[in-house]
């Protein structure tokens, strides 16, 4: 695997490490493919992507993935499907960083985490400018963030 922590083609944002191994325009836009390295205890905001299905390829660390009210956790070697339109969010357990592959398809997401790191807005303070780029990335914010499990 590619060391995230050296890679020069990996953009951060939140302390997230994201690299996009293949883009939207590499599939003529079927999917996209970033990974993406999170510390323990991130994860975003809940949401909805209204365009595209999500897929999750765990490969190290674990996480608490809450979809549409439902919780369980996911390991290496396990994957997590997140239909279109369905709300949901992540939270990566306190032992350790999570390395996983988002997959998107269509492909696109991709350009938000690209716009995200370019512009290194802050949450809360540029809340405006992040949820204007997730709308035109077809996501709405429908919650905050998973609190840590006690
Ligand atoms: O969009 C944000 O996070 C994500 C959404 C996904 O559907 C998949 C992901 O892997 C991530 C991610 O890794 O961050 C997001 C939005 C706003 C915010 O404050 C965040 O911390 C993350």
């Amino acid at each position: 695997m590619k060391d995230l922590q050296t890679d020069p083609d990996v953009r951060i944002w939140n302390d997230v490490r994201y690299k996009t191994i293949l883009p939207a325009a590499a599939t003529g836009g079927a999917m996209s493919i970033v990974d993406s390295l999170s510390p323990p205890l991130s994860g975003p905001p809940r949401h909805i992507h209204h365009d595209a299905d999500e897929t999750f390829v765990m490969l190290t660390g674990t996480c608490r993935v809450w979809i549409a009210g439902e919780e369980r956790l996911a390991g290496p070697g396990e994957s997590v499907f997140i239909p279109r339109g369905t709300e949901h969010t992540f939270q990566v357990t306190a032992e350790a960083p999570s390395r996983h592959l988002v997959i998107l398809t269509p492909g696109g997401f991709e350009g938000f985490f690209e716009e995200m790191a370019q512009g290194a807005f802050r949450i809360p303070e540029d809340m405006p400018a992040v949820v204007e780029a997730a709308e035109r990335h077809h996501l709405t914010f429908t919650g905050p963030p998973l609190e840590p499990s006690p």
